[in-house]
């Protein structure tokens, strides 16, 4: 149990977010809202609060979600099993369709409709609609022979973002959710990594910060003591050391690629903590992993 705030120290707290509100306000804040922090619905719930009242203070939050505890759960009901290569899901055509039916479908509408029911406007896309994400076959080199490309299927590489959607639906105080699928010029659809997708739908908007909500606290060191802070130079020197493995390597790397392109910070942080959101963007604690250019 917490003990509650007196009236004096809940005012406090609440105009300590000023600052914060004034330093954001008309900034873009992409989160990417990843799958293993959306398993319990009271956190969900915060989430679509937290959201809600970013955009009505002013600021414009873009999320981008991921899915795969959910994707995993509907292929193994269906019996699939799946593989991943180098943090990528091995995307044979029965499983783009799960893929797209739990991305685009299922989870993107969760969204949606708990922001909504917290009185936003969140509108549900896929890199699909308007022709936003444009994407081409992922080849990923193999560890084993360094000179061979292996195929992992339908799996997308993002050549390019057209923002306009995007840009649109936050003028009009609408706020975007994004579920990461993409398509090339024939019209096929693509699998993407939603951290893949996060990092680079804020670099292309030139985001104030994007933010990865995730299943740690943060980055954690060896002995598993929570990073604060990072440069892109430690980040690269925890990958080659180990520290940072799995599917913590997509998540770095695309954090770094977006402070790279031209976003002021980005932040690794614990979507297990309720309004894990709200303490990142509106207090002075700040939470998790922050990554900026050093
Ligand atoms: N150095 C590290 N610090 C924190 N987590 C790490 C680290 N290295 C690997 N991981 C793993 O990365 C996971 C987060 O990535 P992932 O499972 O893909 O989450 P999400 O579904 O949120 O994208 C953590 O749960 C942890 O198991
Ligand atoms: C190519 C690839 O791996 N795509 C991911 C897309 C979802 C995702 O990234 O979800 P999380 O953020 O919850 O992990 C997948 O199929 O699982």
């Amino acid at each position: 149990m917490t003990t509650p705030h007196t009236a004096a120290e809940k005012a406090h707290i609440l105009s300590e977010a000023l600052p914060y509100i004034q330093r954001f306000y008309d900034k873009t804040i992409v989160i990417k809202y990843g799958g293993n922090a959306m398993t319990e619905r009271h956190l969900m719930e915060a989430f679509a609060k937290d959201v809600v009242l970013l955009k009505l203070v002013g600021m414009n939050p873009v999320v981008v979600h991921g899915g795969g505890p959910q994707i995993a759960g509907l292929l193994q009901r269906i019996g699939k099993q799946s593989e991943f290569i180098q943090g990528m899901r091995v995307t044979d055509e029965e499983t783009l369709d799960v893929v797209e039916m739990v991305l685009g479908g299922l989870v993107n509408q969760d969204i949606v409709t708990l922001i909504n029911k917290h009185g936003g406007r969140a509108v549900g896309l896929t890199g699909k609609d308007g022709n936003f994400i444009h994407a081409k076959k992922m080849l990923v080199k193999s560890k084993e022979k360094a000179d061979e490309l292996l195929d992992i299927g339908q799996v997308g590489e993002i050549t390019g973002i057209d923002p306009e959607i995007i840009q649109v639906l936050d003028a009009r105080d609408f706020i975007p959710v994004v579920a990461p699928l993409g398509t090339d010029s024939e019209g096929n659809a693509y699998n993407i990594n939603a951290d893949v997708a996060a990092g680079k739908i804020a670099g292309v908007l030139q985001a104030e910060k994007v933010i990865f909500m995730t299943n740690t606290p943060g980055v954690l060191d060896k002995q598993m003591q929570l990073l604060t802070g990072l440069t892109p130079r430690e980040v690269d020197e925890l990958i080659a050391d180990g520290t940072i493995s799995g599917g913590m390597i997509p998540k770095v790397g695309y954090a770094v690629d977006a402070v790279n392109s031209g976003v002021k910070t980005a932040h690794i942080i614990d979507g297990r903590v309720e309004h894990a959101l709200l303490l990142e963007v509106l207090t002075p604690e700040g939470v998790g992993t922050l990554i900026k250019r050093g």
